[in-house]
């Protein structure tokens, strides 16, 4: 997978905005300095031209502070950009591949959105200057000790309310944060969802609990913020309460003869800046720890195990082989029994294998470990004996087909959907796709034919329609494994049919298939059979053999009487009316 951050960039970025700061903090300086000058010099000495020549030098200063000022504000957001060219990518993918992604969490993005308002506004300027504070301090010490004394006291102060203000609002800001999600969250879903919850007739229930939650997250909001109020008005007072400090112990020292006038204008104008960006930072800390909370979850992101770079492995032929795979469901607690408990079993090249079992054995979570959707805890699934893990993802999907249970198409051209979104894709690769997931002819008849338009702006399919454009779009670019998820879910009879002769040409072109199905009809059409019982291998083996071991066993716990409970051992997955139809499938074979 490509890298899609530049740690360089950004690092040059705040460097440069860091120089930028230096030389502004320097500049502030001239203030003070002319102040101490006009009192010290000019007055005594009633001199105007050196008043002149000081004005336009300090009048030059600040006119290069402005312009320095205008040009940070440039860079601010130039940096902004650039962190949205660098870590966009890998954003979007953290939050297509993020835990909550399917309930429309797009957490990643709003990090970035947080980090890039941050950077582009003033706040992050504040952080720039904090370093120049101690060194104003310093200065005072210069002029004289007493008012450095003073100064360190309230910066001391200082911090110490910006630790306070920090411990007070950590928890109240992490609930903030969550109960906004909570809110957000379920508001997408319902609108996602609106025509079924208007059918359904919860539009009311649904603006309650959303209501709920959305007042929830206000409530904390403004706990939050009465808590940052009060230390930023906290902090003020004690800045204000410093200058006055600074005036009085200055006048002190001049009518002690130990410095002179200007030097307690200057001196209190020092001390104003070496604690500003302190006062600043308190005042706009919830910027800021919301900041810092996007920039640590992002950095979680990026330093994660999907940065690894793969070697580039050849075209595989298609020999799958299941090691002792164990999968717990996410966040199981420890010592709870695994949905999938150690399962070993291989697939030829080119074999056909029909997964059946019944519902919640943990079909399609083998289907997802397989296609790499989502990992084993141990064992490994090795496609013509590498384990996948060892693929680059990108690249391995270019090699397996797969068919989720829910199949989600995307907002875009059935043409887009099939071909995975590839940037010019040919057509002939296209259109052979939709040939073998025989449903070319179904494309034709669509309105604007390979170029409809689907989604929310577009044309609304049928359940069947879009299992078999998903179908099509699993063939795409001659795949060497396919693994379909109950694909004739939704399917009437032409398309069962269709479906079927789809996956017999796979396999006359070698092309592994693995098939997840309740329909005996189907099953009984694939090379060999597997049956999964909560998460374990009941059965494996060809399918003339499985089902008639099945039906044997079916028949063995049948006659006991019909005492015999239902859901026994023994009892076939496969719904009772269907038997005949199998065993006839099964004999014809
Ligand atoms: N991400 C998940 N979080 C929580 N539970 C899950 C998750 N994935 C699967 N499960 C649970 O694991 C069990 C097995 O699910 P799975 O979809 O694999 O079964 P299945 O055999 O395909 O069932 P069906 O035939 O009904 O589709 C179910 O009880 C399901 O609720």
């Amino acid at each position: 997978m490509p890298s899609y951050t530049n740690r360089g960039v950004l690092s040059k970025s705040v460097v440069e905005m860091g120089l930028f700061s230096a030389v502004m903090n320097a500049l502030l300086l001239v203030l003070p300095l002319y102040m101490l000058q006009v009192y010290d010099r000019v007055l005594p000495a009633a001199n105007l031209d050196t008043l002149t020549y000081l004005t336009l030098l300090a009048l030059s200063s600040l006119l290069l502070f402005g312009v320095l000022e205008v040009v940070r504000g440039v860079y601010a957001s130039r940096l902004a950009a650039r962190l949205d060219v660098s870590l966009g990518a890998s954003s979007f993918l953290a939050a297509m591949s993020g835990p909550r992604a399917g309930l429309g969490d797009v957490q990643a993005l709003r990090d970035l959105a947080t980090l890039r308002n941050f950077i582009a506004s003033r706040t992050i300027f504040f952080l720039f200057d904090l370093p120049f504070g101690p060194i104003f301090v310093g200065l005072l010490y210069f002029i004289h000790p007493l008012l450095f004394l003073v100064t360190v006291v309230g910066a001391v102060l200082m911090v110490a309310i910006a630790m306070l203000n920090q411990i007070a609002s950590s928890r109240p800001g992490k609930e903030a944060a969550e109960s906004l999600n909570a809110s957000m969250n379920s508001a997408q879903a319902f609108a996602r969802n609106f025509e079924t919850v208007r059918a359904l007739g919860m539009v009311s229930n649904a603006i309650e609990f959303w209501g709920t939650r959305f007042s929830g997250s206000l409530h904390a909001s403004d706990g939050l913020a009465r808590i940052n109020s009060f230390y930023g008005g906290v902090s003020r007072t004690t800045r204000s309460t410093l200058q006055i400090a600074i005036l009085g112990v200055g006048a002190y020292l001049v009518l002690h003869n130990e410095m002179t006038a200007g030097m307690i204008f200057a001196s209190s104008m020092i001390s104003a800046r070496a604690l500003q960006p302190l006062d600043q930072i308190i005042g706009s800390w919830r910027q800021i720890i919301d900041a810092n909370l996007a920039w640590k979850r992002l950095s979680a992101l990026r330093s994660g195990p999907d940065n690894q770079e793969n070697v580039a492995l050849p075209t595989p032929e298609g020999a799958l082989s299941v090691d002792q795979i164990v999968y717990h469901l996410p966040g199981a607690a420890d010592g709870s029994l695994p949905l999938i408990k150690r399962l070993t079993f291989e697939v030829a090249t080119g074999e056909t294998v029909a997964i059946v079992g019944p519902s919640q054995a943990g079909k399609s979570t083998l289907a997802r470990l397989i296609v790499g959707a989502i990992e084993p805890r141990s064992g490994a699934i090795r496609i013509d004996g590498g384990d996948i893990r060892n693929w680059d993802p990108e690249e391995l999907g270019r090699h397996i087909g797969y068919l989720p249970q829910d199949v989600e198409l995307f907002p875009g051209t059935i043409a887009q959907n099939i071909t995975r979104f590839e940037p010019d894709a040919p057509d002939e690769k296209l259109v052979q796709a939709a040939q073998r997931a025989q449903v070319h002819e179904l494309i034709l008849g669509q309105r604007d034919g390979y170029s409809t338009l689907i989604g929310p702006t577009g044309v609304r399919l049928s359940g069947g329609e879009r299992q078999r454009i998903g179908l099509a779009r699993a063939f795409y670019g001659d795949p060497k494994v396919l693994v379909l998820d109950e694909p004739n879910a939704n399917l009437d009879s032409n398309g069962e049919a269709a479906l079927e002769r789809a996956i017999i040409g796979a396999r006359s072109r070698k092309t592994t298939v693995l098939v997840i199905t309740h329909r005996p009809s189907l099953a009984s059409k694939c090379d060999r059979i597997l049956m999964l019982r909560s998460g374990q291998i009941e059965v494996y083996g060809f399918t003339t053999d499985v089902l008639d071991r099945l039906v044997t066993r079916r028949g063995q716990a049948a006659r006991p009487a019909a005492s015999q409970s239902r859901g026994s051992e023994g009892v076939v997955p496969f719904p009772s009316s269907a038997r005949g139809e199998m065993k006839v499938a099964n004999d014809g074979s």
